[in-house]
């Protein structure tokens, strides 16, 4: 040891004292000997002892701002030979602090913008190794350029892109990531990197994705990217994997992926195929299993939930949870056990998946007879939203003993899970596709207009005119249905408000009432709140206020200017949708339900927001309302509402005397418990009507107000800009009409087809209102560099100005190193967005004298800021100059 140590101390000293004066084939051999030498841990601990970290970082920088000089192979082995040594030590977890000390990844993340694969490549691998301890994780995340990592996933070669794709999974559960990637709309790129079956490169995205969905703003975008479709559709792919009995030998190397990615075959021919299929097997299943742990935390959010639901992600999950068995599942027990390992988890994150849908009540349907009992037993026995995996081993290894009259059931039911995808019967003229959920008169139902139609989905509220509520059984023609039809028809033509229910139409059909109305692509106020009390979650009080505003604008509506009751307003009745979009329904059946004739006694639940005054079968007015909103308010407070008895009478008696535990008004402001106690006052004269609950709310409304009426202003605009958009491009379209073109043509219709004659038989033509001018993304960068070369053309101030000099710097800075196009793009969007990421100015000896025009400073200064603060800078230098006026 002593020998090889001894060999060691002169390299070590050529590297840490004069590493830059040395000749190219010096240096060379000095990467090399020290790369071998910090294979061993030993030489690694003399190394960062003797400064070895701090030289090594001073010269990737050096090494990065002079790569446009590099043109000697030379100089890309030196480079490529200090990122080895980079790797070496970030590899080892005691000395990951030491490289983060000496900035070594900010080099690095600046070496990604270099156009070199293998540089870039090392940077990459140096950066993955960082990564992983959970210390210089947090650095790491502070600093990435997660643009660029992005840019190389979307373009790069297969290899980079997973290699950057790594480090995104790695970084991406720290909140400045996840902020990066919203900044710059991330999202779609990793979702395109579904297309095609590149497994390895999927499952790193896939688990980027679901630590990105943790954050409810990134869940919300995957959604509406796209997303849910696209996970399902991994997940819908032929998995139809076949048995391959693969030789002892290769077995144990089956444990490391390979590159390779062909697709499972039961003909392969030689035992080398075959260990790549199994290979191949293995990375598809930890694929299958990152997807799922993505849509567990998708389900989070109740209505994508709900919609996974609905687009068969119980279907498609069961199938990868079923045990190996016939012809469902390879039996796996001979092969190696990297490969059961990966089939195991991919069971139990399946597993887990099915198990956050069925925590969301409304999805329990699909569940239905799923599992034979004993099974749903152990499925039910693990808590809602449980994360961890663990708890749900009981119920894989239960499923892994399936009998075979258990499995038949299983497979069974999974025959009719795909079938419920077909319409469930026809009414009226409609298909009937969903149920929706059920209340006290009958069920709601999700339905199509017709099969040819295009108009968009209703809801279609069904009730039997049989039902015992209805009071005596009803005939079609009987006065009372007529009263329910001519109450319903009333709402449909009077009531129109952005809070309450649009009905379309009732019918009777096969002594059922139907009534047809809009619906609403959400969940009701119970479903959230129970889902809310699985979580564990409670609402934050700007939510409660934007529940109550929207109630207070739709009965406001409803009192003030329809004078119409609503009577039923319970939480079952109150639709929230996107963003909390609030609906009101369930009008025209109250009165019934309430009526001395009915037999309402027989559910408590019916009775938990009902006044004093209709629990007395006393006269009731508006006011009635009122009470129930004050209920459901406090319900939003605690999770559970203000009177509560599972006895009738009791509940009765504690409504009547206005009997609840106050909301403590530690937990909420004043002003919100005032308006639940005066809801709550049990005399109907002295509580509020819905003019004073909303000044009681006027500040909160007076805010929303504004708040909506800027967003129609923006609205408006965009209307506006697009109108003028769309008449400027179907100007152009026009001139490009050929002068012989059939008068007859529609107006708005032109022919694209260049062969088109008057009176040809063929022409393609095409509406100009489908045309759309497409924004053209490079021009706000051009703009920010216009700006930026604006500044710096302006003659020099009269007095030293430091703002112009940071800037000055900052522009030098942008062209000094000529890292291309690409690097310039990432600059001005970070300029642009405003990113709070540091960056740090110096001064270039090269410019030294004309920037010291600016402010006299000292020699080598470096200033540290972030482009936020640039950004403010170029705005208020460019106010002060004519730029805005031109
Ligand atoms: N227009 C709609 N769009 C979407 N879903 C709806 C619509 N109307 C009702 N629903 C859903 O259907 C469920 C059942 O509604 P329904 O009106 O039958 O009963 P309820 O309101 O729960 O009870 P009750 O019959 O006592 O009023 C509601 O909880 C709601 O989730």
């Amino acid at each position: 040891m002593n020998s090889k140590h001894n060999m060691l101390i002169p390299v070590l000293r050529k590297f840490v004292d004069n590493f830059l004066e040395e000749s190219l084939e010096t240096r060379v051999s000095v990467i090399l000997s020290l790369s071998n030498f910090l294979k061993e841990t030993k030489f690694q601990k003399i190394f960062v002892e003797s400064e070895g970290v701090f030289k090594l970082t001073e010269f990737l920088d050096w090494g990065f701002d002079s790569y446009s000089l590099l043109v000697e192979n030379q100089n890309r082995q030196i480079i490529n030979g200090l990122l080895t040594l980079c790797q070496r030590l970030a590899s080892n977890e005691s000395y990951r602090s030491s490289l983060i000390a000496a900035k070594s990844h900010e080099k690095l993340f600046k070496m990604l913008y270099v156009p070199d694969v293998d540089i870039l490549k090392g940077a990459l691998y140096c950066l993955i190794s960082l990564a992983e301890g959970t210390a210089s994780k947090l650095v790491l995340a502070e600093t990435c350029h997660v643009n660029q990592v992005l840019h190389i996933i979307e373009h790069y070669d297969p290899l980079s892109r997973k290699l950057a794709a790594s480090v995104l999974r790695l970084l991406s559960g720290c909140q400045n990531v996840q902020d990066l990637v919203i900044l710059f709309n991330g999202i779609p790129v990793l979702l395109s990197q579904f297309e095609g079956e590149n497994y390895r490169l999927q499952w790193h995205i896939a688990w980027s994705l679901a630590q990105l969905a943790m954050e409810p703003k990134l869940r919300t975008q995957i959604y509406r990217k796209g997303g849910l479709p696209i996970l399902l559709g991994v997940l819908r792919l032929d998995h139809s994997i076949k048995m391959i009995k693969i030789p002892e030998k290769l077995k144990k190397e089956a444990v490391t992926p390979v590159s390779k990615n062909e697709h499972i075959c039961s003909t392969l021919t030689s035992s080398e195929e075959q260990l790549a299929s199994l290979l191949a097997l293995k990375a598809e299943m930890l694929c299958i299993s990152a997807i799922c742990a993505t849509l567990t935390e998708l389900t989070y959010d109740d209505q994508l939930s709900c919609k996974l639901a609905q687009e068969e992600a119980v279907y498609l999950l069961i199938q990868h949870v079923v045990p190996p068995s016939g012809d469902i599942l390879p039996d796996l027990t001979d092969e190696p056990q990297a490969v059961q390992e990966a089939f195991s988890n991919l069971q139990l994150l399946a597993l887990r998946a099915m198990r956050f849908l069925f925590s969301l009540e409304r999805n329990r349907r699909w569940f239905h007879r799923l599992f034979p009992p004993a099974i749903f037993e152990t499925f039910i026995s693990v808590n809602h939203y449980k994360r961890d995996l663990s708890l749900y081993r009981c119920c894989v290894d239960r499923l892994n003993n399936i009998t075979a009259e258990e499995l038949k059931t299983v497979s069974l039911a999974v025959d009719n899970l795909n079938k419920q995808r077909c319409p469930l019967f026809k009414v009226g003229g409609y298909l009937v596709l969903d149920l929706l959920g059920s209340g006290a008169f009958g069920s709601v139902f999700k339905v199509q207009p017709s099969e040819e139609s295009t108009a968009s989905y209703l809801a279609v509220k069904e009730v039997s005119l049989h039902h015992p509520w209805l009071g005596r059984a009803l005939t079609e023609n009987s006065a009372s249905v007529g009263e329910i039809v001519s109450e319903v028809n009333i709402a449909r033509e009077q009531l129109r408000h952005p809070n309450i229910v649009q009905y379309q139409k009732v019918f009777i059909e096969n002594e059922k009432l139907y009534i047809v109305m809009d619906l609403i692509e959400g969940l009701s106020l119970n479903e959230v709140i129970n889902s809310m009390k699985e979580k564990e979650e409670t609402f934050l009080e700007e939510r409660i206020w934007k529940v109550l505003i929207q109630l207070i604008q739709g009965l406001h509506y409803l009192h003030v200017d329809k004078h119409v009751i609503h009577r039923d307003l319970t939480p079952n009745n109150i639709l929230l949708g996107d963003r909390d979009r609030l609906t009101i329904t369930d009008f025209g059946l109250a009165r019934r339900k309430f009526s001395r004739e009915s037999n309402v006694t027989s559910v408590v639940g019916t009775m938990l927001y009902c006044c004093p005054e209709i629990v007395q079968h006393k006269p009731y007015g508006e006011r009635a309302d009122i009470w129930s909103l004050g209920c459901v308010i406090y319900l939003l407070c605690t999770l559970h509402p203000p009177f509560w008895s599972q006895n009738l009478l009791a509940l009765a008696s504690k409504i009547v005397k206005g009997q609840y535990d106050p909301i403590s008004s530690s937990q909420f402001c004043d002003k919100l418990v005032n308006i639940i106690e005066s809801c709550l006052i049990v005399d109907s004269d002295r509580r509020p009507d819905i003019s004073t609950v909303a000044s009681l709310a006027a500040s909160q409304l007076v805010a929303t107000i504004d708040t909506l009426s800027t967003e129609q202003r923006i609205l408006e605009r965009k209307l506006q800009l697009e109108k003028e958009k769309r008449k400027s491009l179907k100007d152009k379209v026009k001139k490009q009409v050929p002068l012989n073109f059939p008068q007859s043509h529609p107006t708005d219709s032109f022919p694209l087809n260049k062969h088109a004659k008057a009176g040809s038989s063929f022409s393609l033509s095409l509406s100009p209102r489908k045309l759309q001018e497409t924004k053209d993304p490079v021009l706000p960068l051009f703009q920010q560099l216009h700006k930026l070369i604006y500044i710096s053309q302006l003659p020099p101030p009269e007095t030293p100005c430091h703002h112009r000099w940071m800037l000055q710097v900052y522009t030098r800075m942008l062209f000094a190193n000529n890292l291309g196009t690409l690097y310039l793009k990432t600059e001005m969007s970070k300029l642009m967005h405003l990113s709070k990421e540091n960056i740090q100015l110096k001064t270039c000896p090269k410019y030294k004298e004309q920037i010291e025009l600016f402010s006299p400073l000292e020699e080598d200064s470096v200033i540290t800021t972030t482009y936020e603060e640039l950004h403010h800078m170029i705005e208020a230098l460019l106010l002060e100059t004519e730029y805005y006026q031109c």
